[in-house]
């Protein structure tokens, strides 16, 4: 059976989107492993399901390039958003909502030329209870955790999925994360595994990281981990509440917001290309 799907990237970190409105995909989780890979597949970070909801615009289920579920994805949903305004599903509305395994999030659109290009994400609470994120480790900031013999201070942060956040000295861009990057994703502090962010602190509102995800390994960009990035900021004393605070990332710049009511995230959307593959 043939399927259509649209190939969309926020900041580097690219999926297939898959219209399940007008399709049905039997079998997600292989269809993600078997496109994610760049030889033999198409090539990206996972696949994205666009279904209908009861309670939204529209339901988003997302799936790595291992075939794992995602609760929530950052820059997946902007795309979404892009995807749902750009192909006239929701009639124009700057303002929309989308259903994710962690709750209904309310997206801005920002379209130039009948196309979106921007989006704002009202991203939710940061969870910092760590049997809600889930972890083992202790509710503190900068606490250690130990890979391979090294110790690292650590701050565990929950945005909808669970994210480990290290400040680093050294410029992340020597960091060898093929190598040590699985050692944190499969450590036993994370019950359910866990998205790895490595820091630079540039300045009190610039952060520079780079990501090991969960499930598909370095991405160019992580929405929900950048927004855990800068919780993390916030509670080591790098950054300050309620101000925006720029994080570059590999594959482009999010701009973030924590706030005591929720986490802001606003970032590019991008569509690359449209194809069909026999299912
Ligand atoms: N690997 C993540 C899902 C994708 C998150 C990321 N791509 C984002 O933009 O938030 C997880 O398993 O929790």
């Amino acid at each position: 059976m043939k399927l259509s799907f649209t190939k969309m990237q926020g900041c580097g970190n690219s999926y297939l989107y898959f219209n399940c409105f007008e399709q049905s995909i039997k079998n997600p989780s292989e269809l993600a492993i078997r496109l994610s890979e760049v030889h033999f597949g198409v090539g990206s970070d996972g696949i994205i399901l666009i279904c209908p909801s009861e309670v939204a615009d529209a339901k988003m289920r997302m799936f790595n390039a291992d075939g794992s579920e995602g609760k929530m994805c950052g820059n997946g949903i902007r795309c979404v958003g892009k995807y749902l305004y750009d192909y006239g599903m929701v009639d124009g509305r700057t303002e929309i909502t989308v259903e994710t395994l962690s709750g209904i999030k309310h997206l801005t659109l920002y379209p130039e030329n009948g196309k979106v290009v921007q989006v704002r994400v009202d991203m939710g609470a940061a969870i910092l209870t760590p049997s809600e994120i889930p972890c083992t480790l202790p509710q503190q900031a900068g606490t250690d955790l130990t890979v391979n013999g090294v110790t690292y201070a650590a701050t565990a942060v929950g945005m909808g999925n669970p994210h480990c956040v290290l400040f680093q000295e050294e410029d992340v861009d020597g960091l060898d994360l093929e190598k040590i990057g699985p050692d944190f994703e499969h450590h036993p502090a994370f019950p359910e595994r866990v998205n790895t962010e490595f820091i630079n602190v540039l300045g009190d509102h610039e952060l520079k990281m780079r990501v090991w995800e969960r499930g598909s390994g370095e991405t160019w960009a992580c929405g929900t981990g950048t927004c855990a990035a800068a919780v993390a900021a916030v509670l080591n004393g790098h950054c300050p509440k309620n101000e925006d605070i720029l994080v570059h990332l590999r594959g482009g710049d999010l701009t973030i917001c924590y706030t005591d009511e929720t986490v802001w995230m606003t970032g590019p959307a991008v569509t690359v290309c449209e194809g069909t593959i026999e299912s």
